[in-house]
């Protein structure tokens, strides 16, 4: 499990390990680090003679620049520091003018001929995007063919949010300290983040054991998949209901069954308007088209893709909600559910919408919810008292009451913002949770194989559909287990 840790606690730990140490000992291990990540990605044998520009703010996040650029001239680098603060950190720039490293007055020049840029101008304590001044030496510095490198943080970027409050400066990887921060897991921060590394400075030992933010890798993912056992019939694996399709959206009832068949659950119960189409695509399915009550057993329903408005879904979607077991709730579905009703439920309640349909939830806008992720997925899990998957570009998950840690989705692919892959990850989540997986496991392992099925789908790169996706689930699964 990757995790990340909001910068209050960072700091809290920073200062306990601090009182042990001898000053300054814990900026020395991070320059430390640092400069070795950035000959790795100099390349061996290249950082003698190479030009290296720091970009240096006020704080301490340009003294870790600092001193790893005077142990990089050390090895024979040119180092050239440009100071963008009005102060700087003392010892740092002693250090690197003892090591031979020189400051500028004339960023561009320096910049046109560097190898490889330090982004040292803000880390955990910057608030906003950057500064005016900072703004055009960021852009140039993006514009040149160095290799940039964020210490610790993209400079701009709000480590705890992941909000990007103005400009921030776009850097190819990121050396990070300690522990990942929030900010770096999340859109629209991660993007300015590229490639991560974490510099352990022994933190570890100091850090709660409760994480802000958490990522599942392969491991956790496979330990967390149902297997069946050799005593499994279908109800032990789980029955998952599937209420979507309308005469409208017919083929999101396709979808989302596509999902829950490749989802572990021993059997998969249809119920809606469609169950011809359900059924010539899929002839395993059990349609049902009798009263509710008649349905037959079912460990957990997912209910909403493509039922449309109108009296009909509104009375399903009340009969789904009164079930006493677990209940997956999207796309047309989140518009029949409110924060009342959820929170009565007794047995759990997923809701998995998209950035518009959160919006539609929190009576705020689209791009609102896209700035600040973290803090709608909370929002809406304390709200409904529900776990909440938010689809997008990272993916989060919430457990209900919005304080425990987020799950972020490390697997996804831009090529998934496609239609009707939506209606696959919920029949999929559905799947899970009628397997018995708990809501917010249900839903991460979910968001991660099929971030993985597309990734599949997608090969080398290339559009993919829904049902593409889908096809590509058996083969992730098997990734996830057999690596
Ligand atoms: N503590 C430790 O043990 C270790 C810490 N480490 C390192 O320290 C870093 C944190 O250092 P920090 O606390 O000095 O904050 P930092 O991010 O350098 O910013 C400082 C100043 O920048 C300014 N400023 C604010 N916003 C701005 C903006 N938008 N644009 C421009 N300027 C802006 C503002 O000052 P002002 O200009 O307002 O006076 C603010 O006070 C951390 O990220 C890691 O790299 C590592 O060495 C490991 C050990
Ligand atoms: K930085």
């Amino acid at each position: 499990m990757r995790t990340a840790h909001p910068v209050e606690t960072v700091r809290a730990a920073e200062a306990e390990l601090m009182a042990l140490l001898p000053d300054g000992a814990l900026m020395r291990r991070a320059a430390a680090g640092l400069a070795a990540a950035c000959c790795s990605l100099l390349g061996k044998g290249r950082v003698y003679g190479s030009r290296v520009v720091l970009l240096v703010g006020s704080g301490d996040n340009g003294g870790d620049a600092l001193y790893a650029g005077a142990r990089l001239a050390r090895r024979g680098a040119g180092v050239t520091a440009v100071l963008l603060g009005g102060r700087a950190h003392g010892a740092g720039l002693a250090a690197l003018r003892a090591a031979g490293g020189r400051v500028t007055e004339d960023p561009y020049e320096a910049l046109a001929a560097a190898d490889l840029v330090l982004d040292g101008i803000t880390g955990i304590g910057g608030r906003g995007g950057l500064r005016p001044e900072a703004v055009p030496v960021a852009r140039a510095a993006r514009g040149s063919d160095a290799v940039v490198v964020a210490v610790d943080l993209p400079s701009g970027v709000d480590a705890d949010t992941g909000e990007v409050d103005g400009e921030a400066l776009r850097a190819d990887a990121t050396v990070t300290f300690g522990a990942y921060k929030p900010g770096l897991l999340v859109d629209p921060a991660r993007e300015y983040a590229g490639a991560l590394r974490l510099v352990d400075i022994g933190l570890g030992p100091y850090l709660p054991a409760i994480p802000g933010l958490e990522a599942l890798q392969h491991q956790d993912v496979a330990r967390l998949l149902p297997e069946p056992g050799a005593e499994s019939d279908k109800y032990r694996r789980g029955v998952v209901g599937v209420y979507a399709g309308s005469d409208r959206y017919r083929g999101a009832a396709v979808l989302a069954v596509a999902g829950a068949l490749r989802g572990g659950a021993g059997a998969v119960r249809y119920l809606g308007r469609v169950g011809d189409m359900v059924v010539r695509a899929h002839p395993e399915v059990l349609v049902h088209t009798g009263p509710w009550d008649a349905a037959g057993r079912v460990q957990a329903w997912v209910a909403g893709p493509g039922i449309g408005e109108g009296s009909d879904p509104e009375t399903a979607m009340g009969h789904v909600l009164a079930a006493d077991v677990p209940v997956l709730v999207d796309a047309d579905g989140l518009r029949h559910v409110t924060p009342g009703a959820v929170r009565e439920r007794s047995a759990p309640t997923l809701l998995t919408p998209h950035a518009g349909e959160a919006a539609a939830l929190l009576g705020t806008d689209r791009a609102a919810v896209e700035a600040g992720r973290l803090a709608a997925v909370r929002a809406l899990a304390a709200r409904y008292g529900a776990t909440v998957l938010l689809k997008g570009s990272t993916t989060l998950v919430c457990g209900p009451g919005g304080t425990g840690p987020v799950r972020v989705n490390p697997t996804g692919t831009p090529w998934l913002a496609t239609a009707g892959s939506g209606d696959v990850l919920s029949g999929l989540a559905g799947s899970l949770l009628a397997a018995g997986l708990d809501p917010v496991d249900a839903a991460s392992c979910a968001a991660y194989l099929h971030g993985l099925a597309a990734r599949r789908a997608a090969g080398a790169g290339g559009p993919i559909t829904a049902s593409g996706v889908a096809d590509a689930l058996p083969a992730a699964w098997r990734d996830i287990r057999e690596p």
